[in-house]
C-alpha cells in the first residue's frame, strides 16, 4: 500500500520521483518491480493487465481519501471510490479472477455507540462522503458476493495506518499540508512546520484531545498477507478490524513523538474539526482468531519509524541530494549517513532506469499508455514469476492527500 500511495502522490506534479521510490521498494523486496500506469475506470486497461498476467487475487488499495476534500468534491469521490470498484469488478469477473482483498475503513462505524468498534457494531452512519463511499462499496461487495458465492472478499476495515518502513527507506509523503496527524507531527518535528494545530482538548477523553487506535504501516501490510491466506482457504466474504486495540491521544502521539525523535514539538490547541469523534478504537479480536494476525508494533514502533524516514527524506521523496549541498535538518552522524544512502544521484537514476528498463523487458507487452491529462492512475503488479498482487488507483488533479 505504500507503493500505492508513493506512485498517487507523485505521479502529478513530478513524475521524476516514482522511479526513486520505485528503485527503494526494489531494494527492499530484492526484486524488480513491475508496475502499470493505467485508470482504474478504463475497463480496457484493466482488462489487458488481466490478459497479461496470471492474476490470483487483487488488493484494491484505488481511492481518493481526504475527509474534507471529499465535501469539496463528492462527485470525485463517488466516482473513484465507488466507479473504480464497479470497473474493477467487472474486469475481475471476465478474467475469472474471484479473490479480492478490499480496503475499508474504520470511518464506516461513524461516532462509535460503544467501545472497543468490534465488527458487529453498526455501520453507515458516515459523517463525510469519504467515509459514505467506503461503506457503499462494503455493500456493494457484500451484494456481489451474494449473487457469486464462488468468489472470497475480505474486507479490512484500517483504523488509522501510521509508520514507515522499518529501513527508513520509504514512508508517507503528503504533498502540500498533510492532513493527518501523524505526518503533520512529523514535520512539525524536522523543521518543516513551525507547529502542530491540534483540533479540540475539551472532547471526553483522558486528556481531552481525540482518542485513535494507531496502526503501524507494516503490520497493516502483514495484515492484507493474512487475508491472501484466507482467499487461498475459501473463506467467502469476510470483514474485519485491522487496529491495534488501543486508542492513544492527540497528546500522547505529541510525547511520544517527541521522546523518540529528540525533537520538539510544538502544538497549539485550536477549534474543533468539523467530523472529527471523541475516541474510536478497535476490537481486533476476530482478525485474530480467523486470520491468525495481530499488530505487534506500538506507538514508540510507529513514531520512531516515521522518524527515521522523515529525518532521513526530510522533504519526502523531492529531498536534494546531502552530496549537492544539501543538509538535512536532522543531527546524528548516523542519520546523516543514512541519508546520503539514499540520495538520489544522477547515477543511481541511471541504473533505476535500467533496472526499470530490464523489468518492463520481460513483460509480454510494454505498460499500457494512460489516457486523459489532468487523470493519471497507476497499477502495479509485483513480478517474479506469477503476479501475487495488483494494486490500481486513480488519481486526478487534487490527488490523495
Ligand atoms: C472519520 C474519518 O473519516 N476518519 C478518517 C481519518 O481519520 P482521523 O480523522 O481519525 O485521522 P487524523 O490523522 O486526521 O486525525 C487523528 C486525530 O488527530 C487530530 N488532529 C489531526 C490533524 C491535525 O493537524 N491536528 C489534530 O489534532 C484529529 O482531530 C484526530 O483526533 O483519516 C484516516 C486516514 O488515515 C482514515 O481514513 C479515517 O477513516
Amino acid at each position: 500500500m505504500t507503493l500505492d500511495r508513493c506512485l498517487h502522490r507523485h505521479r502529478a506534479d513530478n513524475f521524476q520521483t516514482i522511479p526513486e521510490c520505485i528503485y527503494r521498494i526494489e531494494e527492499i523486496i530484492g526484486e524488480a518491480l513491475i508496475f502499470y500506469e493505467a485508470d482504474v475506470l478504463d475497463a480496457a486497461a484493466l482488462c489487458r493487465i488481466f490478459k497479461e498476467h496470471e492474476i490470483d487475487c487483487v488488493i484494491h488499495f484505488v481511492g481518493l481519501k481526504c475527509v474534507g476534500e471529499s465535501w469539496d468534491i463528492p462527485l470525485q469521490y463517488y466516482q473513484t471510490n465507488i466507479g473504480g470498484t464497479m470497473t474493477l469488478l467487472e474486469a475481475m469477473k471476465q478474467h475469472g479472477v474471484h479473490n479480492l482483498v478490499f480496503s475499508s475503513s474504520c470511518t464506516v462505524y461513524g461516532d462509535p455507540q460503544y467501545l472497543p468498534v468490534d465488527e458487529a457494531h453498526p455501520t453507515g452512519a458516515c459523517t463525510n462522503p469519504y467515509g459514505r463511499s467506503k461503506h457503499i462499496n462494503e455493500l456493494i461487495l457484500k451484494d456481489f458476493y451474494a449473487a457469486n458465492k464462488d468468489w472470497n472478499i475480505v474486507m479490512l476495515r484500517y483504523f488509522n495506518p501510521v509508520g514507515a518502513h522499518t529501513s527508513g527507506k520509504i514512508g508517507e509523503d503528503p504533498q502540500g499540508v498533510p492532513n493527518n496527524l501523524m505526518p503533520y507531527v512529523a514535520q512539525v518535528a524536522v523543521g518543516r512546520r513551525s507547529h502542530l494545530n491540534i483540533f479540540g482538548d475539551d472532547y471526553d477523553t483522558h486528556d481531552g484531545t481525540g482518542v485513535r487506535d494507531y496502526i503501524h504501516v507494516v503490520d497493516l501490510g502483514k495484515g492484507h498477507v493474512a487475508a491472501i491466506k484466507a482467499l487461498e482457504n475459501s473463506c467467502g466474504c469476510k470483514v474485519y478490524n485491522l487496529g491495534t486495540g488501543h486508542g492513544y491521544s492527540v497528546l500522547d502521539v505529541v510525547a511520544e513523538f517527541r521522546r523518540t525523535s529528540g525533537r520538539d514539538v510544538a502544538y497549539r490547541i485550536t477549534e474543533r474539526r468539523d467530523g472529527d469523534v471523541a475516541a474510536t478504537y478497535s476490537c481486533p479480536s476476530a482478525a485474530a482468531r480467523e486470520l491468525g494476525w495481530t499488530a505487534v508494533h506500538g506507538l514508540s514502533d510507529m513514531c520512531a519509524h516515521m522518524w527515521k524516514f522523515q529525518s532521513l527524506n526530510p522533504t519526502g521523496y523531492r529531498s536534494p541530494s546531502v552530496a549537492n549541498g544539501h543538509t538535512p535538518v536532522t543531527d546524528g552522524e548516523t542519520v546523516t549517513d543514512d541519508a546520503e544512502a539514499l540520495t538520489v544521484t544522477d547515477a543511481r537514476r541511471r541504473e533505476c532506469t535500467r533496472r526499470q528498463a530490464s523489468a518492463a523487458a520481460r513483460l509480454p507487452r510494454q505498460p499500457i499508455e494512460t489516457t486523459g491529462e489532468s487523470v493519471t492512475n497507476d497499477d502495479g503488479a509485483r513480478k517474479g514469476g506469477r503476479p501475487l498482487l495488483t494494486t490500481a488507483h486513480r488519481t486526478s488533479a487534487y490527488g490523495a492527500k
